[in-house]
């Protein structure tokens, strides 16, 4: 039988959110914004096991405060690396007799069932597949003194989010180069586009949103509200 691996990356500080508290910890609606991911992957039956990856020093925090206290299903915790692609990297190598693996952002609670089936299917079709929407507003290059250079055509634009999912091989043999020869993405079809692969890219959604500063807390605070 096939085997479905996540890997839910939790293993940052949120500096950008600026809070004396890491932001996966933060509460919304009254639990923690980790315990909406973690749930959103264990509830998925095409999800065979999840690996959380988390700040060495949290790990003991989070198995008190959230993994035993709302009794959530983990199989694996691993250490978070540097940066993101470092901690991607951990837990791909802690990872044993798996075909697909999904890589989602601890700090996107707002995950659904589709979007995780979708990315399954894609993964198993293509290798490499990744949920994405178009922006919303007009999108422009521009120079270092701020003045644009050109408007991109916005179809061809998408803001890309996670899981972000492929056959292990791929995703491993890819991190396996990017470490190797040093060097930094910022997302795991970045790896995947620089030594092997075209990334299909599906319809991701709207309120798959990326909790990243203060203002994305008042929209995370009512849909979690809806949960
Ligand atoms: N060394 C790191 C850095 C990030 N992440 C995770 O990757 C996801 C996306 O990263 P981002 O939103 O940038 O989170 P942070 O790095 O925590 O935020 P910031 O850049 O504001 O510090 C988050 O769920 C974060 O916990 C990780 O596992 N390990
Ligand atoms: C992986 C990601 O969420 C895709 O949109 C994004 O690239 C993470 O970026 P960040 O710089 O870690 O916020």
């Amino acid at each position: 039988m096939k085997k479905v691996a996540a890997i839910i990356l939790a293993g940052g500080r949120g500096t950008r959110m600026n809070m004396d508290k890491s932001k996966q910890f933060l509460s919304l609606n009254g639990k923690p914004l980790i315990y909406y991911t973690i749930k959103a992957f264990e509830q998925n039956p095409n999800v065979d096991s999840i690996i959380l990856v988390l700040p060495k020093n949290e790990i003991d925090y989070c198995v008190k405060e959230v993994i035993q206290k709302y009794n959530l299903k983990i199989d694996d915790l691993v250490e978070g690396g540097k940066e993101r692609q470092d901690s991607v990297y951990n837990a791909l190598n802690r990872l044993q007799d798996c075909d697909v693996v999904l890589i989602h952002d601890g700090a996107r609670p707002f995950v659904t069932t589709e979007i995780i089936d979708k990315g399954i299917e894609f993964a198993k079709l293509y290798g490499a597949a990744a949920p994405g929407v178009t922006p919303k507003d007009t999108i422009k290059v521009k120079d270092k003194d701020n003045f644009s250079i050109s408007t991109p055509e916005r179809s061809s634009l998408v803001a890309i989010q996670t899981p972000q999912c492929f056959r292990y091989d791929i995703i491993k043999k890819c991190h396996d180069n990017i470490k190797e020869n040093q060097v930094q993405v910022t997302d795991d079809t970045m790896a995947v586009e620089r030594y092997a692969h075209k990334v299909y890219i599906y319809e991701g959604e709207y309120t798959n949103i990326k909790v990243t500063t203060p203002e994305d807390l008042i929209i995370a605070e009512h849909l979690a509200a809806q949960v």
